[in-house]
């Protein structure tokens, strides 16, 4: 058309992307202002300058000291500012060609408008720092009488465990658990602290009772021929998570030094079926295992006899009875009872007649007799805590408790501050090098977690972990030609491993990545941000979402590191994990129920060490978890400490020494390290996503706190414009919807089998019971969309249908 034709042809001038000069006539003067603005915005935007000193005005910060802000702003609830024309990162865009549909950002100071907190300063602090320090509860007993042969152990097991082990005396509750179990086959609940030593709390008698067995067998066979790896399946150990599982299985290979001839082994999720099967055909002794795997072998693997199965341990027994475990748990104990009755071959000498069965944890209710479909027959309580009064025990339901001489704090964070005042605190903690070895930092779920990693780790070098290593070799034709390369001391190959050595060293786990950028692998880098200037920091992070090879060696690597760490993670590591030189805990988000918190800070303060703990909780309702962390203490209290966000960001962003402190310092710093990440999200649309992915994930996990602490965690009190600040997010909470599933588990999605399925529909007909949406073989791990729903619903139950309104969808 000729009118386009006209258009195409007009002159643009000698420099084409020079603003135009047009001065703006007519309409109102506020928007002839704006145009201006914009207009000088896109002439400055090429001035390097520019940008810095624009961010600057923009940002909003605390003091009276702030610059002028640019144009005018809009008042939104809660006291709070937002721009009303921005566009792209934080300069006003230009009314003629900014798209209108983009959403618009909220740049909101760190300390401003932030509710006030409800309680007030702990008075006695000073006192009860200075005070006597408190007798460990969990350790070994030191009364020269408990010795372990006098519990019923043979002096041999007793010399094993001593000599190999450096095991000298038992716990208080090891000495109540190998007496009882060693002599009686009464089903039991073993009940104490974390940290108490349960593992060989029930271990010991059982392997004392397979020791026993074989002599008897040997004696009635004339001294010759006890017990051998054919001889039976005689026990099984089940534990909620593979990590709790390999653990186990560490600390029983190792007893069973003292026994060569009793033969162990594991079946648990996330390893080749058929190597497992293998393991299963040439015969075990005890099996250590996950509930799901368990179901899945007994089905499918026919040399799997459990008939003669006489002692069923489920180590954190609560966490198998939750959501997901309960209807495994029920085919396991009916498979064994069918198989038990059906065996008609004779008895093997010393073969007890009945099942015992022993459910096992720092927060077992033992008052209760039938769980599932298990019954327990007159059962045994077996705990090393004297009872709580009755008054108080009828107050607050069954109250367990921490460690005595865990340290422990809580930090009243309003929302806005919590991502800051988190880096403040691990910066300080690691600021004096060997002070603090290692931290595990709780958070609410996966994404969460992969969030805060690439925060922390911003900038730092990142690391390989032994499985992408191994993987990584794999993938090299090089190398693979190498393996094959016979005989092994021809010239060629010597000349080839020369070659390849560079290669393969820098393949080692624990070298720095070659390339920089994170990948989805990556588990390991240093966080710059907390790390001193001769004291590198290393973070990992841990969640149920990760391939399992992933998590064995990262745990192995945390496990391994002898410099300071930090493990970012869900409660996939709360329970029954034992990880040396944990000296401090930091529940970042609150667990989902107060049994939850005690698994989680008693990953700390084991078998008589020191350790810290620190929960973040949000002024106003959230106060509220106070009364419970009371009720976790044997103190009533008085040994908890408070801290506020402001005297946590003094203290970890002051600077120490060298510099002229202008008392503000810590202001200034966090407010440029909040505004950085910020613009750190803004700048990759993958960052963007993660934390928005993040965002949303938290507020769902944020509505699954169990019934009875909905009031102290309510989903109506959150402020999601707040909450979003701690995310580095500038959008309007109301237009943050990440579709889909997180990167990575559209595999998972695929490979989900119909016994996840099967358990979800339990888990949705057992009703009411929240738990962790990051757990081992349960459903919410295996199945992450289906976990959306359940929390969905949960959520649309608790809210009465308003679920969109936060975005849950
Ligand atoms: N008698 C003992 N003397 C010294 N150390 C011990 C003794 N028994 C166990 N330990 C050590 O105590 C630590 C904690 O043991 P364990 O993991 O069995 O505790 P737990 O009670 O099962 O804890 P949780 O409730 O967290 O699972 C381990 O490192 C273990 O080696």
């Amino acid at each position: 058309m000729a009118d386009d034709g006209m258009l195409l042809n007009f002159a643009v001038g000698d420099t084409p992307w020079a603003p135009k000069t047009t001065a703006y006539k007519g309409g109102r003067w506020k928007d002839r202002l704006t145009a201006k603005k914009a207009l000088q915005y896109g002439q400055n935007k090429s001035n390097p300058d520019y940008k810095k000193e624009n961010d600057s005005r923009n940002d909003v910060r605390s003091g009276s000291n702030s610059e002028p802000r640019p144009f005018k702003r809009q008042k939104t609830d809660g006291g709070e500012y937002k721009p009303t024309h921005t566009t792209g990162r934080t300069g006003p865009r230009d009314p003629n060609n900014a798209p209108r549909q983009r959403p618009k950002e909220v740049i909101s100071s760190l300390f401003t408008y932030n509710p006030t907190a409800t309680t007030a300063p702990v008075e006695e602090e000073e006192e009860v720092e200075d005070a006597e320090p408190v007798q460990p509860s969990n350790a070994p007993l030191s009364s020269e009488l408990d010795t372990f042969t006098s519990l019923g152990l043979s002096p041999n097991v007793a010399r094993h465990l001593l000599e190999k082990m450096g095991i000298k005396a038992p716990t208080a509750i090891q000495a109540k658990a190998v007496a009882q179990l060693v002599k009686d086959d009464s089903d039991a609940f073993i009940q104490a602290e974390t940290g108490s030593g349960k593992t060989l709390a029930y271990l010991l008698p059982i392997v004392q009772r397979l020791v026993t067995m074989s002599e008897t067998a040997r004696k009635a066979n004339g001294g010759t021929g006890g017990l051998t790896r054919d001889s039976g399946l005689f026990a099984i150990i089940l534990a909620p998570t593979r990590e709790l599982s390999k653990q186990i299985s560490t600390v029983l290979e190792s007893l069973l030094g003292a026994a060569h001839w009793i033969v162990a082994g594991t079946v648990i999720g996330g390893e080749k079926k058929q190597s497992e099967k293998a393991r299963l055909r040439k015969g075990l002794n005890i099996l250590v295992a996950t509930p799901g795997r368990l179901v899945d072998h007994l089905e499918h693997t026919e040399r799997l006899d459990v008939s003669n199965v006489r002692w069923l341990v489920l180590d954190e027994g609560d966490r198998l009875m939750e959501l997901g475990f309960e209807n495994d748990i029920q085919k396991i104990v009916s498979l064994m009872n069918l198989r038990m009755r059906k065996v008609q071959q004779a008895p093997i000498p010393g073969l007890p007649e009945k099942r015992t069965t022993v459910l096992c944890s720092a927060t077992i209710k033992m008052d209760v007799e039938r769980l599932g479909n298990i019954t327990l027959k007159e059962a045994v309580s077996i705990s090393a805590e004297k009872p709580r009064d009755a008054e108080d025990a009828e107050k607050n339901g069954h109250a367990f408790s921490a460690p005595a001489q865990l340290k422990q704090s809580y930090a009243v964070v309003p929302a806005k501050l919590r991502l800051v005042t988190l880096a403040a605190i691990l910066r300080r903690a690691f600021a004096r090098k060997g002070s603090v070895m290692k931290t595990i930092v709780f958070m609410s779920c996966a994404d969460s977690v992969d969030f805060h990693f690439e925060v922390l780790t911003r900038g730092g070098e990142k690391k390989i972990t032994g499985s992408e290593a191994k993987e990584e070799r794999k993938k090299n034709p090089e190398l693979s030609e190498l393996d094959k390369m016979n005989p092994i001391t021809t010239t060629a190959k010597k000349e080839k491993e020369k070659e390849l050595s560079n290669y393969e060293k820098k393949l080692a786990p624990g070298k720095i990545r070659q390339g920089g950028s994170i990948d989805d692998q990556c588990t390991e880098a240093i966080a710059p941000i907390i790390s001193g200037k001769e004291n590198d920091v290393s973070i990992f992070r841990m969640h149920g979402s990760l391939p399992q090879n992933i998590r064995t060696s990262t745990l192995k690597a945390f496990t391994n590191n002898k410099d300071a760490s930090v493990m970012v993670c869900t409660d996939v590591a709360s329970r029954g994990l034992d990880l040396p030189n944990v000296d401090f805990v930091i529940e970042y988000d609150p667990a989902f129920s107060k049994d939850d918190h005690l698994h989680r800070i008693g990953r700390t303060a084991r078998a008589g060490r020191e350790g810290r703990a620190l929960i973040f909780l949000q002024p106003g309702n959230e106060e509220g978890y106070v009364d419970i962390l009371k009720e976790g203490r044997r103190d009533a209290g008085h040994g908890l400490t408070r801290h506020d966000a402001i005297e946590l960001l003094k203290k970890g962003l002051t600077p120490t020494s060298g510099t002229v402190s202008s008392g503000r310092e810590w202001e200034e710093k966090a407010t440029d390290w909040q505004l950085d990440v910020e613009r750190w999200a803004l700048e990759s649309p993958k960052h963007l996503e993660q934390a928005r992915r993040a965002y949303q994930s938290h507020i769902r996990a944020y509505a699954t706190h169990v019934a009875a602490e909905r009031g102290i965690f309510n989903i109506k009190t959150l402020h999601l414009g707040h909450l979003a600040k701690a995310f580095a997010l500038r959008d309007k909470p109301g237009s943050i919807k990440v579709p889909g599933l997180r990167p990575g588990k559209e595999d998972a999605k695929k490979s989900k089998d119909s016994r996840h399925k099967a358990n979800i529909k339990g888990a949705k007909s057992s009703g009411g019971k929240s738990s962790a949406p990051d757990g081992d073989d349960a459903p919410q791990m295996t199945d992450s969309q289906e976990a959306a729903r359940i929390m969905r619903a949960k959520t649309k139950a608790m809210m009465g249908g308003g679920a969109s309104e936060f975005n849950l969808g």
